[in-house]
């Protein structure tokens, strides 16, 4: 049997919900087999779960992407947190060297529950640097008024002017998430290929427990990707993963509740 093999650069979620551990679980569960490049280890304070974000070195990241790129190969990737701007240059650097076939930029910027950008540097590297590079690139609605350069986005109008900015930046695909944020009663992603617009809605979950969703959805988009899905099929596989695993979300603490990876396996509702 063969497995396709995939790799997450991304950051340590010390809680378990989201980072490299959502990349992994949401591997696992979709079948492929998980590497990773680790970029940051964010841990939170226990009292009052305010982030703290420790950098790896650049020079740290390129060991791991040599090993795994050089070393084993793989043809679907996918970034996450990535906290500084030399990280930001490793990964665009080792991706030109070794060019995948899918490459899914998830821009992190925020974490949820936090409200500030974790650094504007990093935003202007991963436009510049990695967003032309993607296969897909799936913002939510904050990072794409980010990357698009727009007022914050409250419509589906909204989505799609600022999907079109982000096509002209060179991604392939352009998926924005419109989740709980949108002023809709769906949650309503949608995904621009340069020449139609496409709506994916699910049903809205009245929850608190989302914690790791985008995570889960860009891992779940990359791990559908290496089993030979296309772009679009990835997509609607991962909303229907996510969707499940944001319907069985629980509280992990007072602060916070990551969403259940297993839930497509354990509930089929
Ligand atoms: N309350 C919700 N109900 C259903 N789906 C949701 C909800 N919130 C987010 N989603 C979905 O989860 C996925 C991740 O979106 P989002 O939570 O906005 O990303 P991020 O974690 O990067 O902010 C998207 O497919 C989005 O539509
Ligand atoms: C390491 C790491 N990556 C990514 C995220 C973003 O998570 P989400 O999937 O909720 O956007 C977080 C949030 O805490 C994080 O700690
Ligand atoms: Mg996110």
């Amino acid at each position: 049997m063969t497995i396709p093999k995939v790799l997450t650069i991304a950051g340590s979620d010390t809680s378990g919900g989201a980072g490299i551990q959502a990349d992994l679980k949401t591997f696992q569960e979709l079948n492929v087999y998980g590497m990773t490049a680790l970029t940051c280890v964010v841990t939170m304070d226990p009292q009052l779960w305010s982030h703290h974000v420790t950098p790896m070195s650049a020079e740290l990241l390129e060991s791991q992407l040599d090993t795994v790129l050089n070393g084993i190969g793989v043809t679907s990737a996918k970034t996450g947190m990535l906290s500084t701007v030399a990280i930001i240059d490793a990964v665009a650097r080792k991706i030109e060297e070794r060019p995948l076939e899918h490459f899914v930029v998830d821009p992190v910027m925020v974490c949820k529950g936090e409200n500030e950008v974790l650094n504007p540097d990093t935003a202007e590297a991963i436009l510049e640097k990695l967003v032309p590079k993607a296969t897909v690139v799936t913002p939510n609605l904050f990072e794409a008024s980010q990357l698009a350069k727009t007022a914050p986005i409250r419509t589906v109008e909204d989505m799609k002017n600022a999907a079109a900015k982000i096509h002209e930046l060179g991604a392939k695909h352009v998926v924005i998430k419109g989740g709980g944020k949108l002023l809709h009663e769906k949650a309503v992603d949608l995904i621009y290929d340069g020449q139609e617009f496409e709506l994916l809605e699910s049903d809205r979950i009245e929850t608190n427990y989302i914690h790791g969703a985008g995570c889960t959805f860009s891992a779940a988009i990359t791990a559908e990707l290496a089993k030979g899905a296309d772009v679009r099929t990835a997509v609607k596989n991962a909303k229907a993963f996510v969707t499940a695993a944001i319907r069985h979300g629980f509280p992990i603490n007072s602060f916070v509740g990551p969403t259940l990876h297993a839930a497509h396996r354990l509930y089929r509702d």
